[in-house]
């Protein structure tokens, strides 16, 4: 096999910088044979993953994976990239993507049971012998008709403020303070957030409408926001997504939400609504931050399609 490695130093709070020499020491004692693209700044591995696929030539072709080597957010650019290239060259048989955790959340990681150590998670990929097919999440914004993919998920509301609140936190990039500086993020929105309109539409059936949306995640995975399990069911593996919508809770019902997603029952509370769909839409009236796998969309209204869609992953 050769390795086509994609990699993001900067990710883990600057982490992948200093485990990089150990993974390629391990890589050349094993004469493992790749070739590192490092990522120069952000968005750049979907242009390197893009170019990658044009180098692979067709007398390597069977035996090539393209790594990414970060966190959740380097493994979707790294989607990006490959998802891109094959829009333009449809016929071309699709090169499967691996994924080496080096990031801070690796939710990615927790779900597929990718080990969340190098040279475990390193050894595990060395070790895989064959592609396997993984849902990910394909969305169209209605009014623009631009089209995206998510490997994790999509999320409107209370997780997108915490992920541009904690981007612009100054301890962000504290191998020691930016777990310290996340939780400070959530306690800020958990104080501030005001709820907003959102309006779900399922083929066939009436549409909802909430009021006073806190959280609107469409996922992939049961993981967020680095290990909570908010979708327990959810998986890569079935040709579904699973929507949760949880509405503005007040403090009690706050207390009772973290305590039942411990105990993994908070879908059973009232005020969070779940649906485990192929295709949905979503529209914000109100403008709210957004997140894909952890990157910012910004604060505005979102009309959204949400479809499943499919990519060979190097897993196990
Ligand atoms: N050279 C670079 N300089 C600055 N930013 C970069 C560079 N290379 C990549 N990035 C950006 O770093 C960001 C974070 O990367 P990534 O998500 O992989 O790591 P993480 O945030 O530590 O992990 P996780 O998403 O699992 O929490 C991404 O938005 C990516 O585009």
């Amino acid at each position: 096999m050769e390795y086509f490695i994609i990699l993001n130093k900067c990710a883990g709070g600057n982490k992948a910088r200093l485990l990089w020499p150990k993974v390629e020491a391990r890589l050349k004692q094993l004469n493992i044979s790749y070739r590192t693209f490092v990522t120069q700044y952000d968005g750049h591995a979907v242009e390197l993953a893009n170019q990658i696929l044009s180098q692979i030539t067709h007398a390597h072709h069977s035996d090539a994976v393209v790594m990414a080597a970060g966190g959740d957010g380097t493994l979707h650019e790294t989607l990006l990239g490959c998802i891109g290239y094959y829009a333009t060259y449809p016929s071309e048989s699709k090169i499967p993507i691996a994924f080496l955790p080096i990031g801070s959340g690796n939710d990615f990681a927790r779900a597929l049971k990718i080990p969340l150590h190098w040279d475990k998670a390193l050894e595990q990929i060395l070790h895989c012998s064959k592609a396997a097919s993984l849902t990910v999440g394909q969305y169209t914004n209605l009014d623009t008709h631009d089209e995206g993919y998510f490997t994790n998920n999509f999320g409107i509301g209370f997780d997108a403020t915490v992920v541009h609140d904690a981007n612009r936190s100054s301890l962000k990039n504290s191998r020691y303070f930016g777990k310290f500086s996340y939780w400070i993020s959530v306690i800020n929105a958990l104080r501030t957030f005001q709820g907003f309109n959102t309006h779900v539409k399922i083929p066939g059936k009436p549409e909802d409408v909430y009021q006073n949306a806190f959280l609107v995640t469409t996922t992939n995975l049961p993981y967020f926001g680095g290990g909570i399990k908010i979708a327990p069911d959810a998986s890569a593996y079935k040709n579904q997504l699973d929507l949760i919508i949880v509405e503005k809770p007040n403090p009690i019902q706050l207390l009772l939400f973290v305590s039942m997603i411990f105990l993994k029952r908070h879908l059973s509370l009232r005020f969070i609504h779940h649906y485990v769909q192929k295709e949905l839409l979503i529209s914000t009236k109100d403008s709210r931050y957004g997140q894909i796998d952890g990157e910012e969309l910004g604060e505005r209204t979102y009309n959204l399609k949400f479809e499943t869609a499919s990519y060979p992953f190097w897993i196990r």
